[in-house]
């Protein structure tokens, strides 16, 4: 199993993903720190995610994902620590930051008396674009995303699986170079998740940016070829999808071993548990 130090951790070049020299990261991170009282978040954390992949941030729960994509993206100001996006700084260069990405956040807030094609034109117009452009856009995306039928149904009344889906437009309305996606794919069933991919894997095809979290490794094997694990706030790998599996047979494997999860009591003590039982 590689470490981290073995793994690529300077990028930008093109050993690093086809990207030319002069192309900055999609994202500099560097000692980044986050606590919440006594509860260290994130712990100091240097990443380096280059252009043009399709990225997976992935960790067991409570490992510190949210927290750092919520620092990447402007949303939670770190304690310490430097953030870039596309070579900007996050927090000195918010509105050229902003105008590059895109953002589905955990926990994602919309305006529930919209209609999902009325959140379009307003987030389409926040962003600056002309109105006519707006429409051609929304009308797209909401084709893509099979959310024509429900264009004009309020938000409020959309399904978790919607709400994802109309996020995802909004996110993408105005082609942001890096798109970053908290969980994407949960509560999302099987035909939405086949086509939020197929969007996703058309966008980074042009250039573009991925970087999603998520628990589901067999999700992250199949669509990244960039990878980075974290566990109790801390980096245990970055790099492409094959340095960061290693001589593992899958992600999964790969991952046990980087958390530390391997050999973890799997239920054993619970020996009251199960059919058959009295009580
Ligand atoms: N606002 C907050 N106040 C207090 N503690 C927080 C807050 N946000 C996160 N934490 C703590 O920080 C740690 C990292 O949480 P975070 O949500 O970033 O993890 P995660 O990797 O996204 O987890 P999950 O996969 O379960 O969503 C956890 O221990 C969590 O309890």
């Amino acid at each position: 199993m590689p470490d981290q130090t073995s793994l690529h951790s300077d990028t930008g070049g093109p050993g690093a993903g086809g990207a030319t020299a002069s192309v900055p990261p999609a994202v500099r991170v560097e000692g980044l720190w986050k606590r919440f009282g006594e509860q260290i978040a994130v712990a100091g954390i240097d990443l380096t995610l280059p252009a043009g992949r399709f990225i997976g941030l992935v960790g067991p729960n409570g490992a510190g994902k949210t927290t750092t994509l919520s620092m990447v993206t402007g949303l939670l100001r770190p304690d310490q620590g430097r953030v870039e996006v596309a070579g900007h700084d996050v927090w000195r260069d918010p509105v050229e930051v902003k105008a590059r990405i895109g953002v589905l956040p955990e926990g994602l807030r919309l305006f529930e008396r919209l209609s999902g094609r009325e959140l379009l034109a307003y987030t389409g117009r926040l962003r600056g674009l002309p109105g006519d452009e707006v429409d051609k856009r929304a009308a797209q995306l909401l084709d893509v995303l099979d959310l024509a039928g429900a264009q004009h149904k309020l938000v409020v009344d959309y399904s978790t699986g919607m709400r994802k889906k109309i996020g995802l437009a909004a996110a993408l309305l105005h082609n942001p170079q890096v798109l970053f996606l908290d969980e994407p794919f949960e509560g999302v069933d099987p035909v939405s998740a086949q086509t939020i991919r197929g969007v996703l894997e058309r966008y980074t095809a042009s250039g573009a940016t991925v970087v999603f979290s998520s628990h589901v490794m067999e999700l992250v094997e199949s669509l990244c070829d960039w990878v980075a694990v974290m566990a109790a706030g801390r980096i245990r790998a970055q790099g492409t999808l094959e340095e960061v599996r290693g001589s593992a047979p899958s992600l999964q494997s790969a991952f046990l071993e980087l958390v530390g999860a391997n050999g973890r009591d799997a239920g054993e003590s619970l020996d009251w548990l199960g059919g058959g039982g009295t009580r």
